[in-house]
């Protein structure tokens, strides 16, 4: 019996494939969640030893205007997940967002403090989360921020993509958060399903960000710095950044109970150097 994963082409479910390389891995053509019932019959098919979904809809600003859609495959696929899963009795580990949280105040948030999206994406990502816990399954949500690595669209491409027309750039200096590399993601996730399969114990939800916190603004100077590209980065308050959806100002995610499967907040600025190399931006 193989794991079962949710997700082929996204930066998570591609990073998998160097932790779990016996696993299935269903892309949208194999198993599109905007249907849920789709993932019901792929877990019921697969008969898998455990499920990680590293599918989801991560459009923050086209999810303003297409929740529904969102919360399909962010709440209602998540659920449907749960509860096959729970019919089995094998695991799920599934990955959450800070954005879950108001982002009020600049203290760490623990696992257990309470959730209150200020945007589409958080709340279909919230109806995901409660759907799991609801469903009794063993499972570990995990809770991560900021994903980046050398493929799929993410901050540090975007911001090489930028400094090629740009020699100075306005960035959010008021939003903090964790910048997490997906490589270290798909290890945990991968270890997680390994650890509930062995001890259904540590079943809960987790939260896990590349340390240290940073603003968006300070991630830009960083990458920047390391790809030896001179632009600068003036930081900006959030309000002079309109966009569709609103984003949490305080994203610091307190990651504690991982200790709980021996694991630890990744280097972001380590992890930066390897994506820099992969992208062929430094040797
Ligand atoms: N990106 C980030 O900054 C953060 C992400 N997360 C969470 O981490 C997880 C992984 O994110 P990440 O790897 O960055 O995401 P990506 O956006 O890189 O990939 C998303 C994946 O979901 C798949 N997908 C989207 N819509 C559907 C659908 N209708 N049916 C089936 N599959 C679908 C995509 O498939 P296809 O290639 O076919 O489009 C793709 O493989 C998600 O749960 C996300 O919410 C949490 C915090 C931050
Ligand atoms: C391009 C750009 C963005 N920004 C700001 C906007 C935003 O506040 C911040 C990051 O922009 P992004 O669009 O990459 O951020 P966003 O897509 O909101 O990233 C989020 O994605 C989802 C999926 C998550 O779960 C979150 O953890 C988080 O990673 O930087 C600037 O200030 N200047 C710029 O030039
Ligand atoms: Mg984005």
């Amino acid at each position: 019996m193989s794991v079962l994963i949710f997700g082929s082409s996204g930066q998570v479910a591609t990073e998998l494939g160097r932790y779990a390389p016996d696993a299935t891995f269903l892309d949208r053509a194999a198993c599109d969640l905007s249907d849920p019932g789709n993932c019901v019959d792929a877990i019921l098919y697969h008969k898998p030893r455990a499920v990680i979904n590293a599918a989801a809809y991560t459009a923050v600003d086209k999810a303003e205007s297409e929740e529904e859609l969102a919360t399909l495959i962010n709440g209602a696929a998540p659920t449907q997940m749960a509860r096959t899963c729970e019919g089995l009795k094998i695991p799920l580990v599934h990955i959450s967002t800070d954005y879950v949280f108001d982002g009020t105040g600049d203290a760490a948030r623990l696992p257990n403090e309470a959730t209150a999206p200020v945007n589409a994406y958080g709340r279909s990502k919230l109806v995901g989360e409660d759907g799991i816990r609801d469903s009794g399954c063993v499972h570990a949500i995990m809770r991560t921020s900021w994903v980046f690595s050398s493929h799929g669209n993410n901050f540090v491409k975007t911001m090489l993509r930028l400094s090629e027309t740009r020699d100075s750039l306005n960035v959010v200096g008021d939003q903090i958060g964790g910048p997490t590399p997906a490589r270290a993601i798909a290890y945990a996730a991968n270890a997680m399903a390994e650890a509930l399969i062995a001890d259904p114990t540590r079943t809960g939800t987790y939260h896990f960000a590349g340390q240290p916190d940073a603003s968006w603004a300070d991630f830009a100077r960083e990458i920047f710095r390391q790809a030896g590209r001179s632009v600068t980065v003036n930081d900006i308050p959030t309000t002079d950044f309109p966009t569709p959806a609103k984003r949490p100002l305080n994203s610091r995610m307190n990651c504690e109970s991982l200790k709980n499967f021996t694991l630890v907040r990744p280097d972001w600025k380590a992890a930066l150097t390897n994506v820099l190399k992969e992208l062929e931006v430094i040797e």
